[in-house]
């Protein structure tokens, strides 16, 4: 067999799905994508075709290292979001070919079903009590949430009790009956993160994630030190080669790789590997569409450690499209309880509907992030 063709498609809400064809017919998909950076994943895919094209589908791990390696500069969320689109239809293709799904080439399920959670308060999070009674009624009972809104490195009181307060309102309102992570999204700073921490300890949520921006990922041990709450990261960490300096020096008690910026499943299954080494739970970030959760559930199924799963089934971002909106076998994708199964099909499991991917792709939005500002007019993180 031999690869043929990759064809990309942007599409709403912002996501970017590659096609990879064969020469025997067998044609696998993946969702290579940053967000806000699809024209730039989209060229990078591309720009991998020469180390594609004419080459055995089924050799993935030389096709991952060839392109991983063969161009002297590596790793950075574009090139491994490129490279994760391409891998994830490779495993896809392979599955296919062999008439089985990737979880069963990769050793087989090590449980029956898998730990979801939904995204409830939006990019400044209001209405989560609202948010979370709707999604318990639909089986949901653990949630995540955005910390804050814009924090200076050093900010008041007034603020951290505001964000504070909406935690105390959740625990006020639902008690123990449910569970919640917490996002500071990067938003928050070393100073700040080490207040808010203390402060949020009595509502015992079940992480808080990105505590600080991964360029300060040696802040991860510092704040260990000072909470009970675990800490989890990973959604902006592109290889093993990162997550691996962040495992020994400690401080991370959930690793959160994205199957479509972290080098896709070969390379997520061997983080997953290592952070069960550290004793360090799996769960997969994934606010992004089908292939990309199929992706995270291929690894789920067959990771020891993985405990949750993120799904962007109406999340704030889906603007203009959802979930499955590209999707056939739209049951398979079924939650119950906060629970879904393994998706039954061959390779990933994700049965794309083509045609609606095409029409949608001939008026794919630009979508970006935006662009926030502290009250003195410099640059917030978002
Ligand atoms: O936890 C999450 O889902 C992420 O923090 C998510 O909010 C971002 O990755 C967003 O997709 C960036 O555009
Ligand atoms: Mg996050």
């Amino acid at each position: 067999m031999k690869i043929t063709k990759l064809t990309t498609y942007r599409l709403a809400p912002r996501w970017l799905f590659l096609k990879i064809e064969t020469d025997a017919g067998v044609a696998g998909w993946g969702e290579p994508v940053i967000e806000g950076k699809a024209r730039t994943v989209e060229a990078a895919v591309h720009e991998f075709e020469p180390y594609l094209i004419g080459r055995d589908p089924a050799r993935i791990n030389d096709l991952w290292q060839t392109m991983y390696r063969g161009g002297f500069y590596r790793g950075g969320a574009i090139l491994m979001s490129a490279i994760a689109g391409i891998d994830q239809a490779l495993w896809d293709i392979k599955g296919k070919a062999l008439g089985v799904p990737v979880y069963e080439l990769l050793g087989g399920l090590v449980r029956d079903r898998m730990k979801t959670y939904s995204w409830v308060g939006g990019d400044r999070p209001a209405d989560v009590i609202a948010g979370i009674r709707r999604l318990r009624e639909g089986g949901f009972d653990t949630f995540k949430l955005n910390g804050s809104e814009e924090m200076g490195l050093i900010d008041s009181a007034a603020k951290v009790d505001a964000a504070v307060a909406r935690i105390a309102e959740i625990r006020a309102a639902f008690g123990q009956t449910i569970e919640f992570g917490i996002d500071f999204h990067g938003r928050i700073g070393a100073p700040m993160a080490k207040v808010m921490l203390r402060e949020l300890e009595p509502y015992r949520p079940l992480f808080v994630e990105e505590p600080v921006l991964a360029e300060q990922d040696e802040s991860y041990a510092r704040l260990a030190q000072h909470t009970s709450i675990p800490l989890a990261a990973g959604e902006r960490m592109y290889s093993r080669f990162e997550f691996k300096r962040v495992f020994a020096a400690g401080g991370l008690a959930i690793a959160q790789p994205d199957l479509s910026h972290a080098g896709g499943i070969s390379e997520c299954l061997k983080i997953a590997g290592m952070a069960e080494a550290h004793d360090i739970a799996f769960a997969p970030h994934c606010p992004l569409g089908p292939v990309a959760l199929a992706a995270c559930l291929a690894v789920d199924f067959v990771s020891h450690n993985a405990v949750l799963q993120e799904q962007s089934m109406g999340i704030h971002y889906n603007q203009g499209g959802e979930l499955l909106d590209y999707v056939r076998n739209r049951t398979d994708f079924h939650i119950e309880g906060g629970y879904i199964r393994p998706l039954p099909g061959p390779g990933l499991g994700v049965e794309v509907d083509e045609e609606r991917v095409i029409a949608a792709s001939r008026s794919a939005p630009d979508w970006r992030n935006p662009l926030w500002r502290h009250a003195d007019g410099s640059v917030a993180e978002w």
